[in-house]
């Protein structure tokens, strides 16, 4: 079995060539006809599979409640993969290959029949493709199903290990809607499937750049030493898209910017940022230190939420020149709807390495342009020996880590400007992610398709982590919940005046270009 360790060792070493392939496997895909599973999923584990990541025998029993064959199945994923792709990306004779695995079954969640004859589609699928029960099932269904699911899965025998083999589940997001039914979807799981057999999907981990940031924090000697109030004004984390709620309006109207992306994303990437060392880089290691500093999160108060956090709703803008309808406009949303489209909490960590450092967070729909970053913004130099006159167009040292689009590390540092005087100017020194010539860099799913059935676990969420983030979020959606958020932003601003108004009072600036 290929260790944690290693897998982690080869990606971090740019060794994507030389990953393990998974022993031969099924994956259950329940949610086979949604939206998610033909945009991302099967668009991904073809990748895998083209690019020679996955065995010949791979193969995937796609599942949900309409009626479909094994070929009208095949030939709607075959349309789903081009459209993700692009279909110069899908090799003919390797998509052929591909869909020879593919299955299809129409099952209701609910019923126990449907599983009964799911055990046994599986045990002719496995004959037929000669593979060992190693048994993968993925909830891409509604979370309102997802205890349902588990429920049946156990009480069907499914979820236990086949004797030749193994079996694992991954639970899309978001898991539960508040820290109770957090608790309770976790309590459900264990009664059939251990903690290791549970893999907690969130999708930003499994992005590039999040993944770069424990390499760049821990394989550079040179940013750790500078890693903490000492030398740290601020960090300012920012996941901003100018997409609206694009049909998901009645999703939304029960989610809110909080739980949709803050609880989740946001703090993963705000985990990493402000953790301390893991003791290694095996999965339990890293994700003990992701828990541990939000252990450390200052306690949202009323008092803090009044003063440091700010809420918004987008009312009609502009979208790179175009017109769009406010939140309230869109489909499937209450015309008086209060629900939350823009959310900037200002967290504070209790601890002797980040105390008075506040980390600004924020997510918004409908913003100007589509930037997830981390800007790290260190402290003015002490006992400058240039004077103000100098030091004119001159800022403090910053690093900008941009997760994405376009990413790349960027260390703003201060430099003479040419000519005969002495003038200190900035000067941005930039490693840029990917080349035009190499393209984007992989679908996050690849990776953590590829992770769950190598049976390595670094890159999804323990159950103590989404219960804490639940926990640290819920005193602000308890507060926000008795009063509705105003459209208080325009669509293709940067969100509220608010905000901005905030962080200058703390005598600091957002970066926004
Ligand atoms: N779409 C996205 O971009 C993202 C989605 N997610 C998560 O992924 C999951 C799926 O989302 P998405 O694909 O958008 O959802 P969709 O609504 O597009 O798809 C839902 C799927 O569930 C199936 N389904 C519904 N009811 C039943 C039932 N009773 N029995 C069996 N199957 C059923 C549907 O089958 P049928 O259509 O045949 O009725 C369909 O295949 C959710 O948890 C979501 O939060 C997470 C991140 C992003
Ligand atoms: O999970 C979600 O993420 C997307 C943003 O993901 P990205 O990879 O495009 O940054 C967000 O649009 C969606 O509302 C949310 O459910």
């Amino acid at each position: 079995m290929h260790s944690a360790m290693e897998a982690w060792n080869e990606t971090a070493a740019g060794g994507e060539q030389v990953r393990d392939i998974p022993e031969p496997c099924t994956v259950i895909l329940f949610g086979a006809s949604g939206d998610l599973a033909g945009r991302k999923l099967i668009p991904s584990l073809f990748r895998l599979f083209q690019e020679g990541h996955l065995p010949v025998e791979f193969t995937v029993v796609g599942v949900s409640l309409s009626p479909m064959g094994h070929e009208e199945f095949r030939a709607g994923m075959r349309l789903a993969a081009a459209r993700a792709l692009g279909a110069d990306r899908v090799d003919e004779a390797a998509w052929n290959l591909f869909a020879r695995g593919l299955y299809y079954m129409t099952l209701d969640v609910s019923s126990a029949q449907d599983y009964a004859r799911l055990g046994e589609l599986l045990g002719q699928v496995e004959v037929e493709r000669r593979t060992r029960s190693n048994r993968l099932f993925y909830l891409a269904v509604s979370p309102t199903l997802f205890g349902e699911v588990v429920e049946r899965l156990g009480a069907s025998g499914l979820s236990r290990p086949h004797a030749s083999g193994w079996s694992r589940i991954v639970v899309e997001k978001p898991f539960g809607t508040d820290l109770s039914s957090a608790r309770r979807l976790n309590t459900r799981m264990h009664r059939y499937f251990d903690e290791e057999r549970i893999y907690r999907m969130d999708h930003y981990l499994g992005k590039e750049m999040v993944q770069n940031l424990l390499v760049l924090r821990f394989a550079n000697g040179i940013f750790e030493p500078l890693w903490s109030r000492q030398y740290i004004d601020h960090v300012q984390v920012t996941c901003a898209e100018p997409l609206g709620v694009e049909g998901r309006g009645g999703y939304y109207e029960h989610a809110g910017v909080v739980r949709d992306m803050i609880q989740n994303h946001v703090f993963q990437v705000l985990s990493l940022i402000a953790m301390e060392p893991p003791a290694s880089l095996e999965p339990e290691a890293v994700r003990d230190a992701k828990v541990q500093v939000l252990e450390t999160a200052r306690p949202f108060t009323p008092e803090r939420i009044r003063a440091e956090c700010v809420r918004g709703q987008y009312g009609p803008g502009l979208i790179t020149g175009t017109p769009v309808c406010g939140y309230r406009q869109e489909p499937g949303v209450s015309p008086t709807s209060g629900v939350e489209t823009y959310a900037m909490l200002t967290m504070r960590f209790d601890s002797p390495r980040w105390a008075g450092v506040p980390f600004y967070v924020r997510s918004g729909k409908r913003l100007k342009e589509r930037a997830t970053e981390v800007v790290v913004q260190f402290k003015e130099g002490q006992g400058n020996l240039f004077g103000t006159e100098q030091r004119e167009g001159m800022s403090a040292n910053q690093l900008l880590i941009r997760i994405q689009p376009n990413e790349s590390v960027t260390l703003r540092v201060a430099m003479k400007a040419p000519g005969r005087e002495v003038r200190v100017r900035d000067m941005d020194m930039s490693y840029v992610y990917a080349s035009p010539q190499e393209g984007p860099p992989p679908e996050a799913y690849e990776r953590l398709l590829l992770d769950s059935m190598l049976g390595v676990s670094t890159l999804y969420t323990r159950e103590d982590m989404v219960e804490r983030a639940w926990e640290l979020v819920m005193p602000v959606l308890d507060a926000w919940s008795t009063e509705g958020a105003e459209p208080n932003y325009a669509a293709g601003s940067w969100g509220p005046e608010a905000a901005r108004r905030l962080l200058e009072s703390h005598g600091r600036t957002w970066n926004e270009r």
